[in-house]
């Protein structure tokens, strides 16, 4: 089943910090289910703008639906996972108890399957906080997928793991995509891009520079500037 919190329509988004409109007027229709890859240079806008869709932040103008709901009304359809993922000061089980109390009333077995999925079933009952950096994001996108999400955003979710976790995460969201759930997804790893992208969205300055089918993003990018960033002529 498709994602209900789909078609997902931002208009004339703009976001402004001191003097210097960090989001310029984003404009972009995203209809299609699957996986879609945010990409551009450092500081072209792509975490503001999943924030925005997170309801994380306010932006000064625009306006955001997700299917018939806004931001606000589909937050609890919608779960995201960040560069450095947060934890409670509690167990690995624990931390996903407290993200769906009544599935772990209800269901706790469901709660194991989620750890084991992620490779941590033997670390259940160690502080989440003590785990390594790429543990806590497994165990974080354990706790994502836990509440089968109709939106799933990923924040160089996979930044500084190792392959072997990178290509676990990239498993799982590409299952949870098959699923039905909408994943966006901010990358600069063209390699991760490449095998995850559905389509590509290019951000720059501020603004969708282009917005295209993955596999004429990466053989045949339209502007200048994405050309730029896939040749590495753009510094990150
Ligand atoms: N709270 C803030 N106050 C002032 N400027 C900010 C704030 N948050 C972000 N910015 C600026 O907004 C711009 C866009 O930031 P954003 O984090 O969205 O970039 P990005 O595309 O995700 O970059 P990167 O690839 O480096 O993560 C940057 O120039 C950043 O410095």
């Amino acid at each position: 089943m498709p994602s209900p919190l789909l078609p997902i329509r931002i208009s004339d988004l703009r976001l402004v910090k001191g003097d210097r409109a960090v989001l310029a007027g984003i404009n972009l229709t995203i209809g299609e289910p699957g996986i879609t890859v945010i990409m551009g240079p450092n500081g072209a806008g792509k975490t503001l703008l999943l924030r925005c869709l997170h309801g994380l932040i306010k932006p000064d103008q625009g306006q955001i639906t997700l299917g018939q709901l806004s931001v606000t009304d589909s937050r609890d359809q919608q779960a995201m996972v960040f560069q450095h993922p947060v934890l409670l000061r509690r167990t690995a089980l624990q931390n996903l108890a407290f993200a769906v109390p009544e599935i772990a009333r209800s269901e706790p077995q469901r709660l194991l399957r989620a750890l084991e999925s992620v490779h941590l079933a033997d670390r259940a009952d160690q502080p989440a906080r003590m785990m390594s950096g790429g543990e806590q994001q497994r165990l974080a996108l354990a706790r994502a997928l836990l509440s089968k999400p109709a939106l799933l955003l990923l924040d160089e979710a996979t930044a500084s793991l190792d392959p072997a976790s990178v290509l676990l995460i990239e498993s799982l969201v590409k299952t949870q995509s098959a699923q039905g759930t909408k994943v966006i997804l901010v990358s600069h790893d063209q390699g991760q891009a490449r095998r995850l992208a559905d389509d590509v969205v290019f951000i720059s300055g501020g603004q969708v520079a282009e917005q295209s089918p993955a596999n004429q993003f990466f053989t045949a990018p339209e502007t200048p500037v994405a050309k730029a960033y896939l040749a590495g002529e753009i510094l990150l």
